[in-house]
């Protein structure tokens, strides 16, 4: 049965290479404003799922459509529609992180780089550049940036990775807020509480 009202919505996607699978058949679902966690244990699939719903990594069977076409990465329409962090985002070495944040607000036209900063915490590391930041700090610059552009689809690999449980709470947060804005989230965790904070539901991957 098609679903009108799911943005995003994956049948039977599964993907393997030279007979060796890396994900099995998995069907998701997301309306405007839905949350699913996928839960699995390590080298389960979630990353590979993720990498496929993003349009990075082609599926070897079933499919994935995008507000009911099918995901196609050069369409521009579906690359302004989709944001994801499951690699690090990359960073321009020679840029402040405002500068960097200014950039992305610039070629979006909106979002304030200030606000995408302090949303993480990290407002007092608006100076600095990418090289002289811990591997946390990392993680929330790569989240500031991905939350600072608009989307209707977020995608997000273990956004809690290297994270206190302070700033995990400041994750949900921003999911939250995210989801109040109508745009739909996936999102691979190896953390429960955060699952049970932001998502409406569990999706478990491998088996
Ligand atoms: N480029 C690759 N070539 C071959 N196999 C790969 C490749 N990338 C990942 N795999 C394999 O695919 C499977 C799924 O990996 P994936 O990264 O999607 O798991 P995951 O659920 O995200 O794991 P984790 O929780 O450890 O991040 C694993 O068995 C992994 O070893």
């Amino acid at each position: 049965m098609v679903d009108d009202s799911a943005v995003l919505v994956a049948d039977q996607v599964a993907v393997s290479i030279d007979g060796f699978s890396l994900l099995s058949p998995t069907s998701l679902s997301l309306e405007p404003g839905a949350c699913v966690a996928l839960r699995g244990a390590n080298g389960a699939g979630k990353t590979t799922l993720l990498r496929v719903l993003a349009g990075r990594q082609r599926a070897t069977a079933g499919s994935v459509t995008l507000a009911g076409a099918p995901l196609d990465e050069r369409r521009a329409d579906q690359r302004a529609a989709l944001a994801a962090l499951i690699e690090p985002p990359t960073l321009y070495p020679d840029l402040t992180l405002r500068d960097q944040l200014a950039l992305i607000s610039a070629a979006w036209g909106e979002g304030d780089p200030e606000q995408a900063l302090s949303r993480f915490g990290i407002e007092e590391l608006h100076e600095r550049f990418p090289h002289e930041l811990s591997s946390g700090q990392r993680q929330l610059v790569s989240l500031a940036v991905t939350f600072a552009r608009p989307c209707s689809v977020l995608l997000l690999d273990e956004p809690e990775q290297r994270l206190d449980p302070d700033r995990r709470k400041l994750v949900a947060a921003a999911i939250l807020e995210a989801r109040d804005r109508g745009v739909a989230v996936a999102f691979a965790t190896h953390d429960q509480t955060l699952a049970e904070r932001v998502a409406q539901a569990e999706l478990a991957i491998g088996g």
